[in-house]
């Protein structure tokens, strides 16, 4: 029998195979690869293939022409030309080696941290990269090699610092890129270490440029070294193509050879990593990535605000608070939420108050726009680096964390408070599997060994109504359908037991027949988990259906705050009735959708249990309706 899993999967990545062989399938980067192969054997093998020592003297050979013993001739001092060539290919691999690994080991994590952290670390970050190229490096390496007798090594790890800055700024870009995706806040919220983020998740999108800039690099290292030896700097009694070149050129009237053999290895070299890095380029075809969903978000509100002509500041008002701090799940004083925009600080977020007792559920509801996210995202500590907040205080399980450190404030995710996102398929990590992101936290948050982590998994995937867990576990991303990515988000963000459960949005991406199996659920967990939820929609069927109070947002402000019964039945404000009015109208009561399924024979309560037993075969029809809409 099929799983739903199989029916789920994408196999387009399968398909398309590894970047490796699909490199090998197009002639220039097969060709290239294979040079570059070739030189790095020679390199390797060069003193079983070198016929002589490549500094030995004969005199009766010195300028000689190719012959069958000496097969490229013999140079002016009476050395055999191949033998020197075949040992040059080493030390100008060596050589381009030393370099390149300097300037990664300098360029990227600096160029990581600058993107990944950046205010400080970026602007001082750039500004010595910036210093860096401004220096002129030939002048530099003249000094070097002047104070260190040519050192070769050490001249090459001068031009790795001078080639530094180029992976300096890639990594930069690349990482700014991707630093605000959801799968990164939901790796910080899941409470794992800066470290481990920049070194799991933020770097993989670096790898392939980087890859690729490094074959680009190497033929320019190569260029840099060969052009210092032809100089006379760093060439020594070691053997390099450049010096080689120096050698051919004093006589190339004469011997022209004897520049044409070091120049068409240094040539073809180049040409091999340049064209293998242009191909590979292509192959993995490295896009622009999408703008975050924050950058989205905000640039959709904007534009929504110009339209309106309305001022995104508006009178703060704040909200009441029902229980003492200390007896709280989360209690929010005076919280006030700013960013920079181009236009100057703009208050988004403006003094709101409000709690959470111990296992309830309290809905955050509003227009877009109105501040919800930016509400949980200050609770959680996840503004983007533009925004800032201020609060009297904020406490979450009794503790007013407005007090902690970054680092104190950080363990909290993912032990007291679990987050479900809007964009399940945003926040997964499309390069690790599922299984992997499920253990990851629970290993290096909370310690479990691997096997009590992965079993932990299979029951939290289970739990939450997956088919088939071990499957699941060893599937990507991309092999999920939307319902079925939530599910997984939502085993990931109970699995450690928290204590507040916050779900931004958690159906509003969900195809309908998902929502209200995602809705169920989160029910079901909060009662058996006796979490607190804090569920922020703009939808009032879903705070009727689940909330046991409500606060209303409007431009940044609590517009009213009350138990759900009561909110429906007499609503103070007249922008509550507005938006209950906007969000049930419509919308099949419980008693209509009774009364339907009395004509088939069976209830609703049937039909919600049927579709819990079957969630991912909903799930799979899910995704083939998504295919098709796509197609
Ligand atoms: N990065 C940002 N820079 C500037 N303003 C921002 C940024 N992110 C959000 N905002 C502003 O903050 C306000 C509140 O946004 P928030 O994301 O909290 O709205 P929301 O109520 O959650 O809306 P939605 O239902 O669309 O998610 C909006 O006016 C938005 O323009």
């Amino acid at each position: 029998m099929t799983s739903p899993l199989t029916e789920n999967i994408d196999t387009r990545a399968g398909r398309r195979g590894s970047v490796f062989v699909r490199l090998l399938k197009r002639p220039a980067g097969a060709i290239s690869f294979g040079i570059l192969v070739l030189i790095v054997l020679v390199a390797v093998f060069a003193p079983l293939l070198a016929p002589y020592d490549p500094n030995f003297v004969d005199l009766s050979i010195t300028r000689a022409l190719p012959s069958p013993e000496h097969l490229l001739g013999g140079d002016t001092t009476g050395r055999d030309v191949l033998s020197r060539l075949i040992w040059g290919t080493q030390i100008t691999l060596w050589g381009a080696l030393v370099a390149i690994v300097t300037s990664l080991v300098i360029g990227v994590p600096s160029g990581l941290a600058a993107g990944y952290f950046g205010g400080a670390t970026d602007r001082i970050g750039t500004w010595i990269s910036d210093a860096v190229q401004s220096v002129p490096g030939m002048i530099i390496l003249l000094i070097v090699g002047a104070n260190t007798g040519n050192d070769f090594n050490l001249l090459m790890v001068t031009v790795g610092v001078f080639m530094a800055p180029g992976y300096f700024r890639l990594t930069r870009a690349t990482v700014l890129a991707v630093r605000n995706e959801a799968y990164v806040d939901a790796a910080k919220v899941s409470g794992l270490s800066h470290a481990r983020i920049m070194g799991r998740h933020v770097i993989r999108p670096v790898v392939a440029p980087i890859v690729i800039q490094s074959a680009l690099t190497a033929g320019m290292a190569m260029g840099m070294q060969a052009g210092l030896q032809f100089l006379g700097i760093g060439g020594g009694t070691t053997p390099g193509w450049g010096a080689a070149m120096n050698e051919g050129f004093r006589v190339m009237r004469t011997d022209p050879l004897l520049l044409l053999w070091p120049s068409l290895a240094l040539g073809i070299s180049i040409a091999a990593l340049a064209v293998l890095g242009s191909t590979l380029a292509d192959v993995v075809s490295v896009t622009a990535p999408l703008p975050s969903r924050k950058a989205r978000r905000a640039r959709r509100a904007a534009e929504r605000a110009a339209a309106s002509g309305e001022p995104l500041a508006v009178t703060a008002s704040t909200g009441a608070v029902a229980h003492a701090a200390a007896d709280s799940a989360v209690q929010i004083e005076n919280l006030r939420v700013r960013y920079e925009t181009a236009d100057g600080e703009v208050e988004v977020v403006h003094g709101i108050t409000l709690d959470v007792a111990p296992g309830e559920v309290l809905g955050i509801v509003g227009e877009s726009g109105s501040g919800k996210s930016q509400t949980v995202f200050s609770v959680l500590d996840l503004l983007p680096k533009t925004g800032s907040y201020t609060a009297d205080a904020i406490w979450i399980g009794g503790e007013d964390v407005t007090s902690l450190g970054r680092r104190d404030r950080a363990r909290l995710l993912g032990r007291e408070i679990g987050y479900v996102p809007q964009e399940p398929m945003t926040n997964l990590d499309p390069s690790f599997t599922i299984g992997h992101q499920l253990i990851e936290p629970l290993r290096a948050v909370h310690g479990m060994s691997r096997a009590d982590a992965k079993a932990r998994a299979l029951a939290m995937l289970e739990r939450v109504g997956i088919a088939d867990p071990p499957r699941v576990m060893r599937a990507y991303p991309h092999e999920l359908s939307g319902g079925m990515a939530q599910r997984v988000l939502i085993a990931g963000a109970i699995a450690a037991k928290p204590s507040v459960l916050v779900a931004d949005e958690p159906t509003t991406a969900l195809d309908v027949t998902v929502q209200a199996e995602v809705l169920e659920l989160l029910r079901e967990l909060q009662q058996e988990y006796r979490m607190a939820l804090v569920i922020v929609t703009h939808n009032f069927g879903v705070v009727a259906d689940i909330c046991d109070r409500v606060v209303v947002m409007r431009h940044g402000s609590i517009v009213e705050i009350g138990e759900v019964a009561q909110l429906f039945s007499t609503p103070e404000e007249p922008y509550t009735r507005e938006l209950i009015a906007a969000s049930l109208d419509g919308a099949e009561s419980r008693a209509e959708l009774d009364r339907a399924f009395a004509l088939t024979g069976s209830t609703a309560q049937d039909a919600d249990a049927q579709e819990a037993a079957a969630p991912a075969a909903t799930d799979a029809s899910t995704e083939a309706d998504r295919k098709e809409v796509r197609a």
